[in-house]
C-alpha cells in the first residue's frame, strides 16, 4: 500500500504511439506524456496550451500510476520509449513514474530547457537539453544548466538541441555547443507559424520552415561546423500544427 501521499503530476496530454519528431531520437516510436506549466515563456512556443496558465484548468492532476495505466493502454503493454515533455516537465515530480516504467521495460526521454534540475534526471535513458536562443526572449542561466548535467550523472544519453530562427540564434547555438564540446548538438529550424493555444490544428507555413532549414544547412556547411546535425520537426512536416501527434 502506498503510504506516502505522492504529489500529483499536472498532465496536459498523453498521446501516441507516434514517432519522435525531433533531435537525437527522431523517427523512434514514442508515447508522449506532456505536463502542464513552464517556468519560461518563449515568444515562439508551439505548445502554449501546456504553458499559459490561462489553460491550467486543462492540466489534470494525475498520480504516477494513473499516468502509467494510460501509457500501457496506448502502447498495448509493449515497452517503448516514453518522452516526458511539457511545458517544462522538470518542474513536476516524475521520479516515481520513471521507476514504474523501468520496472516494466520502458525507456524514458526528457525534453527540457535546462532551467530546473531534478535528482531523477539520473534515472533517465535520454536527456535532451534545449537552451533557448535570443529570438525566444528568454535568458539562459548556465549555472542551472550545468546543474542539470551534474544531476544527470552518467546514465542518460545527453544531447543539446537548439532552435534557430536567425543569425543571432545560430551564434548562440555555436557558443552553447562550444561550452559543451562533448555533447552532440542538434539544430532545429524554428516554426515561425506556431499554433495559438486555442487552435489545435492551425495553418503552418511549411515552405517557410523548409526555407529556414535550407538556410541553416548552408550556414553549417559553409562554416564547416561538421559536428552539428540539422533536423526539422518531422511531425510538423507530416501533420502541420496538429496537436497530439
Ligand atoms: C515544446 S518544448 C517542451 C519541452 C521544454 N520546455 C523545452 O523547451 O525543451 C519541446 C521542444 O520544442 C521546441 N519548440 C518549441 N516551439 C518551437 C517552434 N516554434 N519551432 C521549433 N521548435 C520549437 C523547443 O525548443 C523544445 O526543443
Ligand atoms: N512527434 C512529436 N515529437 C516531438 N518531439 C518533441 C516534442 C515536444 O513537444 O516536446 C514533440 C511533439 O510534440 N511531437
Ligand atoms: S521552454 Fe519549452 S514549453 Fe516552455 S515556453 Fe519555451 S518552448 Fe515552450
Ligand atoms: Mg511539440
Amino acid at each position: 500500500m502506498n503510504t506516502t501521499r505522492e504529489t500529483p503530476i499536472r498532465v496536459s496530454e498523453i498521446f501516441g504511439p507516434t514517432i519522435q519528431g525531433e533531435g537525437i531520437l527522431i523517427g523512434l516510436p514514442t508515447v508522449f506524456v506532456r505536463t502542464g506549466g513552464c517556468d519560461y515563456r518563449c515568444s515562439w512556443c508551439d505548445t502554449l496550451h501546456a504553458v499559459d496558465s490561462a489553460y491550467r484548468e486543462q492540466w489534470h492532476p494525475m498520480s504516477a500510476d494513473e499516468i502509467w495505466l494510460e501509457v500501457v493502454r496506448l502502447s498495448g503493454n509493449r515497452p517503448l520509449t516514453v518522452s516526458l515533455s511539457g511545458g517544462n516537465p522538470a518542474i513536476q515530480p516524475l521520479g516515481p513514474l520513471i521507476e514504474r516504467g523501468h520496472r516494466e521495460g520502458y525507456r524514458f526521454a526528457l525534453e527540457t530547457q535546462g532551467s530546473v534540475a531534478k535528482d531523477w534526471f539520473a534515472d533517465l535513458d535520454v536527456l535532451v537539453l534545449s537552451p533557448k536562443p535570443p529570438s525566444s526572449g528568454m535568458a539562459t542561466d548556465w549555472g542551472a544548466f550545468d546543474t542539470c548535467l551534474e544531476m544527470a550523472a552518467d546514465r542518460p544519453q545527453i544531447a543539446l538541441k537548439v532552435v534557430v530562427f536567425d543569425d543571432l540564434d545560430y551564434a548562440y547555438a555555436r557558443a552553447a555547443a562550444a561550452r559543451y564540446p562533448d555533447l552532440p548538438v542538434y539544430l532545429q529550424p524554428g516554426n515561425h507559424t506556431p499554433p495559438p493555444p486555442d487552435d489545435d490544428d492551425a495553418r503552418v507555413d511549411i515552405d517557410g520552415i523548409l526555407d529556414r532549414m535550407l538556410w541553416l544547412v548552408d550556414k553549417v556547411t559553409e562554416d564547416r561546423w561538421f559536428e552539428a546535425r540539422v533536423l526539422p520537426q518531422l511531425h510538423v512536416l507530416l501533420w502541420g500544427n496538429k496537436r497530439g501527434v
